[in-house]
């Protein structure tokens, strides 16, 4: 933990692909237990700055720390190892593994999420054990690859675009599984374009444009001003 309870702070950071800058000294934190949404328009750098927090990027200056310890700089797997799981937005399921296997696949000793847990917050997959990851729809998939995140016993998740292409009674689904998710001792950084799904499950929001953070505020100063983000993203 950080010096005053903080889980994750991400601290000044820029990010480049070769030649061009993507992140310019983006700075946020998440406390123990709490949901921070990044929301803004595609490109706006939401899924490279999961990707830092990750080691999948170099962060070129700056710094990351989680539970107090500076993890940018360390490769993926350390940084996983030490208690965060990514979601990324394409979902990356094994095609040729069973949906159990793919869930499994990072459960770790000690892991308080052990399948029937798992199986406990998502059961329309319980049905579906024996499935191919690959012959799932897309919001199984999506189920599947939470519950994959979840099998290690992350302290906290970042979930890239969990609604994305899913209809709407099954983002509603998935609001659910993260409302429900807020009883364990998980913090989740949720990228999201769905300002409803965000605004429903976060306590808090960094909305970011080019790159950059333009506005931080509480879940319930969003839902009374929606439009201080609305500003911000593409509405459909
Ligand atoms: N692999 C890459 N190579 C070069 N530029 C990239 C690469 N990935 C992202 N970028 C650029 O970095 C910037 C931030 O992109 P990023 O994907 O982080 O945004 P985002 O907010 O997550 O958007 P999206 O919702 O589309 O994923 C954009 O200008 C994008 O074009």
């Amino acid at each position: 933990m950080g010096a005053d309870g903080r889980l994750l702070d991400v601290e000044a950071i820029d990010a480049h692909y070769g030649r061009s800058q993507a992140l310019f000294n983006v700075s946020f934190d998440v406390g123990r237990r709490e949901v921070v949404a990044l929301l803004g328009r595609n490109g706006a750098g939401k899924t490279t700055t999961l990707r830092s927090i990750m080691g999948l990027n170099t962060v070129s200056q700056g710094a990351i720390s989680f539970e107090g310890n500076r993890i940018s700089g360390r490769r993926p797997h350390e940084i996983a190892r030490s208690g965060i799981s990514y979601v990324p937005e394409t979902r990356d399921p094994f095609s040729l593994l069973t949906v159990e296997e793919n869930i499994m696949l990072g459960y770790r000793d000690g892991s308080p999420y052990d399948l029937k847990r798992i199986l406990s917050w998502f059961p329309d997959l319980g049905g579906l054990m024996q499935r191919r990851g690959s012959q799932l729809s897309g919001g199984q998939q999506q189920m599947m690859v939470i519950g994959r995140g979840l099998a290690p016993g992350p302290r906290l998740l970042l979930l890239d675009e969990p609604s994305q292409g899913l209809a709407p009674v099954i983002v509603k689904m998935v609001g659910r599984v993260l409302a429900e998710l807020r009883g364990e001792d998980l913090s989740i950084v949720l990228v999201e374009q769905n300002l409803n799904l965000a605004l429903s499950v976060a306590d808090r929001i960094v909305v970011m444009e080019n790159g950059s953070v333009v506005d931080r505020l509480s879940a319930e100063e969003g839902r009374r001003h929606p439009e201080r983000i609305e500003r911000y993203l593409t509405i459909h």
